[in-house]
């Protein structure tokens, strides 16, 4: 697999480090509340590991599976929930875990579903963003890393399905994309 990658844009050591920061935060922020962890299926999977492994809190996690990307490396625009939450929100501090915040049309359509439950708090924690193509602006409380305008895979995030277990946040080479 490392032989599609041309660059490693953020270290595996890199990413662990920060993880451990973010998850020292967290813990500080919600002391003596009952968390809720959200994680967006699939790519944030592997930071959620992670991080719930960083908080020093009892924390519970549930997911939901947005999708608006299909296959691509653009996106569609067009959301759509395939999974929902198992737990009712309603009352809940709620913490949305995300592997990268794009556009943000994702994020921006989860909040006012997840908003409209009436959770006691609701806030954001990216571990990547990408702010020269955001189309909505998001408020996010612990963001890990901003990264330039390249479509990036790794730690969870994938090219058509593929490269979700390599442990650093890579650029893969030209030739990957061809014909797609
Ligand atoms: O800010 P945006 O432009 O909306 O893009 C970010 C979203 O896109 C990716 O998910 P994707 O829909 O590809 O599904 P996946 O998590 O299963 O890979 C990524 O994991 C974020 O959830
Ligand atoms: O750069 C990216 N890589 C993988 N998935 C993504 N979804 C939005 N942006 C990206
Ligand atoms: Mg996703």
């Amino acid at each position: 697999m490392m032989g599609d990658v041309a660059e490693i844009l953020v270290p595996s050591a890199e990413i662990q480090e920060k993880v451990r920061e973010m998850g020292e935060r967290i813990t500080r922020d919600y002391a003596g509340e009952r968390l809720l962890l959200v994680g967006v299926l699939r790519g944030a999977v592997v930071v959620m590991g992670d991080l719930m492994r960083n908080i020093d809190l009892p924390c519970e996690i549930d997911f939901m599976d947005i999708s608006s990307y299909g296959s691509g490396t653009s996106s569609s625009g067009v959301v759509r929930i395939l999974k929902d939450l198992e737990e009712d929100i309603s009352g809940r501090h709620v913490l949305v875990v995300e592997d990268i915040i794009d556009t943000g049309l994702t994020l921006s359509y989860l909040l006012r579903s997840l908003r409209a439950r009436k959770p006691a708090s609701l806030e954001i924690c990216a571990l990547l963003s990408k702010p020269s193509r955001r189309r909505v602006e998001l408020d996010v409380k612990y963001l890990g890393f901003e990264v330039p305008d390249e479509f990036v895979v790794g730690y969870g995030l994938d090219y058509a399905g593929a490269y979700r277990n390599l442990p650093d946040i890579c650029v893969l080479k030209e030739e990957i994309f061809a014909g797609s």
